[in-house]
C-alpha cells in the first residue's frame, strides 16, 4: 500500500482502508470537515489549504480515455467489466456504511443511464442487505449499458421500490427532502455539458438537503476531465472515485461540489499491478 502524501502537510489525512479490514488501496484525501460538510456542499468559501490538498493529491490523476483503456486492459487481463462494476459498488457501500448506522436508514439512490447509474444498483443491492430502507429513482428512465440492465434486474428481483423520473418527480423530490443518505449515481465521467431541466430540478433540492451526499466516482454535473461544472452540480458530502482520482477532483472550478474525495479500489492494481493512485 502506498500512501500519496503522507508525509505532506497539505494532505491532512490520509486513510488506508486496508488497515480496517476493507479493500485495500484506498486513499482517503480528506479537506477540513467543517469546510466540506458546511462550506464546500453549500457552496461558500474554499480554503487555500483545501485546494493545496486537491492539486497535490490529483497528480495522477486519469482522464476519462485513460480510465476506458485502464478497464480495457483490466478486463483482457481477466477482470471482467461486472466485475469492476461490483466492486467500485461494494466499495463504495462498505465506505457509507463504516460512515452511518445503516440499519433502518432512509437511503435514496438516483440512478442514471449509464455504468454510473450500474455501481448505484450496486450499492442499493449492498445497503439493502444491510438492513437500510432503500429507494431508487430512475432519472434518466432504464439502464441502457449491459452490466447496469443486469444490476437493475438484480434490484428489482431483492423487490427495492423504484421511483421513475419521467412520471414521478414529485415523490423523488419528496424523497430527497427526508433521505438521511442520497447516493448519487446519474452521471460519472461519461457526463458532458450541462444538466438536463428534469434533473436540475432534483439536484436543487438534494444541494438544499439535510442528508449526507455520496457521489458515484463524480458528482452529477461536474465534468470530469475538464472540471467544468454545471452551477446546480449535486455538492456532496464525499466523492468516492474509483481506482484512480479524476482530473476534476483537482480543479478548483469543481472540488466546491466534490467535498471530501476518496479513492477506492476496484480491483485493477492487482490484475495490472498497479497502484491505486
Ligand atoms: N474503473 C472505473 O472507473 C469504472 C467505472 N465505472 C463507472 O462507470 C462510469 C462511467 O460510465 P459511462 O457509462 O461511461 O458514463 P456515465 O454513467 O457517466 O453516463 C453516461 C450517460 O449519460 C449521458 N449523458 C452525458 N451527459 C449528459 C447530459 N448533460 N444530459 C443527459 N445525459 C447525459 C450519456 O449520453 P450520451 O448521449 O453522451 O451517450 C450516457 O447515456 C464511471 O464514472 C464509473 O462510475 C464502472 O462501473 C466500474 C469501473
Ligand atoms: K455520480
Amino acid at each position: 500500500m502506498i500512501c500519496a502524501g503522507k508525509d505532506t502537510k497539505t494532505i491532512k489525512s490520509c486513510y488506508n482502508r486496508s488497515e480496517v479490514g476493507g479493500c485495500s488501496n484506498s486513499i482517503w484525501f480528506r479537506s477540513d470537515k467543517e469546510i466540506s460538510m458546511e462550506t464546500l456542499r453549500r457552496g461558500g468559501e474554499i480554503s487555500m489549504e483545501t485546494l493545496k490538498d486537491k492539486q497535490f493529491s490529483g497528480e495522477k490523476a486519469v482522464t476519462a480515455a485513460q480510465m476506458k483503456e485502464i478497464e480495457r486492459r483490466a478486463d483482457q487481463a481477466g477482470l471482467s467489466y461486472y466485475q469492476m462494476m461490483e466492486n467500485a459498488g461494494t466499495r463504495a457501500s462498505e465506505f457509507i456504511a463504516e460512515h452511518h448506522p445503516i440499519a433502518g436508514q432512509k437511503v435514496l439512490i438516483l440512478c442514471g443511464r449509464g455504468n454510473n447509474g450500474g455501481d448505484g444498483f450496486v450499492v442499493a443491492r449492498k445497503l439493502e442487505k444491510l438492513g437500510a430502507r432503500v429507494s431508487i429513482a430512475l432519472l434518466e428512465g432504464e439502464p441502457k449499458t449491459p452490466d447496469s440492465i443486469e444490476n437493475y434486474r438484480l434490484c428489482k428481483e431483492l423487490n427495492i421500490p423504484f421511483l421513475s423520473g419521467a412520471g414521478e418527480s414529485d415523490a423523488i423530490l419528496s424523497q430527497v427532502k427526508t433521505a438521511e443518505i442520497i447516493v448519487d449515481g446519474i452521471f460519472g465521467t461519461g457526463f458532458h455539458g450541462i444538466l438536463g431541466e428534469k434533473v436540475r430540478k432534483v439536484t436543487e433540492q438534494i444541494n438544499i438537503s439535510i442528508a449526507s451526499v455520496y457521489a458515484l466516482d463524480m458528482p452529477s454535473g461536474v465534468n470530469g476531465d475538464s472540471g467544468e461544472a454545471d452551477i446546480d452540480s449535486i455538492r456532496a458530502d464525499y466523492t468516492l472515485s474509483f481506482h484512480r482520482m479524476k482530473p476534476a477532483h483537482t480543479m478548483m472550478k469543481a472540488i466546491e461540489y466534490c467535498g471530501d474525495v476518496v479513492c477506492l479500489s476496484i480491483g485493477i492494481e492487482e490484475v495490472l499491478k498497479e497502484e491505486c493512485h
